[in-house]
C-alpha cells in the first residue's frame, strides 16, 4: 500500500539532506504515495472516530492514542512497516515501531510549540503526514524554530521553517530537546493529518 516513489530510492542522498536541514534534521517528502493508494488510505480512515482534544498547548479533534478499528490499525502497522527500516538506514537510529493517530484541525485550532521530547517514553522520529482535505485549510503551517541551548535548556528561540501541510507530504524530523515546532491556528477550512513517532 506504501508504493515509495524513486526519491526513497538513494539512501546516503537522503541521510545526508537530513542531517544538514536545519533548525533540526529533517526531511520532506512530495507525492508520498500514488492515487490508488490515498483511495485504500482514506478509506482506511472513514470509520475511526475522531474526538475533542483540548490542553494548555493544543485545541485539536484527534484519533484515540490506539487505534479503534482494525482498518486503522492496519493502516499504522503497515505505515511502520514500510518506514521503519528505510528512515532507520536514513537517520542512523534504531527503529522498530510507530504509533499513528488521525487529526482534524478546524478553524481556531492549534498546537503551541513543543519539542515532542519525553523522558522515558523513547520517541526517536516524528512524522506527519497531510491529507486531502475537502476544504484546504489556511493556516495551519508547521513552523520549526531554532533553539539556542544550555545544556537542555532553552535559552532563545526564532523561527527558521514554515512548512506547509500540503495534500500527500510527509514530514518526518528528529525529535530532541530542541526540536521545537508549532501547528499554526488554522484560520479556516479542515487540515487532515495523520502523524506520531517512531520508536526503537
Ligand atoms: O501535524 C503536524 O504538522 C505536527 C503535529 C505535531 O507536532 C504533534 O502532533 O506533536
Ligand atoms: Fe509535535
Amino acid at each position: 500500500m506504501w508504493n515509495l516513489s524513486p526519491a526513497w530510492d538513494d539512501e546516503e542522498a537522503l541521510a545526508r539532506v537530513f542531517r544538514a536541514a536545519a533548525p533540526f534534521p529533517h526531511l520532506v517528502f512530495d507525492d508520498f504515495v500514488d492515487q490508488a493508494a490515498l483511495d485504500d488510505l482514506l478509506a482506511a480512515l472513514e470509520e475511526e472516530p475522531v474526538d475533542d482534544c483540548q490542553g494548555d498547548i493544543f485545541w485539536f479533534e484527534g484519533s484515540s492514542p490506539e487505534p479503534r478499528t482494525d482498518a486503522f490499525r492496519r493502516l499504522r502497522d503497515s505505515f511502520a512497516e514500510a518506514l521503519a527500516p528505510r528512515l532507520s538506514r536514513i537517520s542512523g537510529k534504531a527503529l522498530s515501531r510507530a504509533d499513528m493517530r488521525a487529526y482534524a484541525y478546524r478553524p481556531g485550532h492549534y498546537l503551541l510549540p513543543h519539542n515532542d521530547h519525553q523522558q522515558h517514553v523513547g520517541r526517536v522520529l516524528a512524522y506527519a503526514y497531510y491529507l486531502p482535505s475537502p476544504e484546504p485549510p489556511e493556516g495551519g503551517e508547521l513552523e520549526l524554530f531554532r533553539c539556542t541551548m544550555d545544556g537542555r535548556d532553552v535559552v532563545r528561540t526564532e523561527s527558521a521553517k514554515i512548512i506547509a501541510p500540503v495534500p500527500n507530504r510527509l514530514v518526518v524530523f528528529e525529535v530532541s530537546d530542541a526540536s521545537l515546532h508549532q501547528v499554526r491556528e488554522v484560520m479556516a477550512g479542515l487540515r487532515a493529518s495523520l502523524a506520531g513517532w517512531f520508536y526503537p
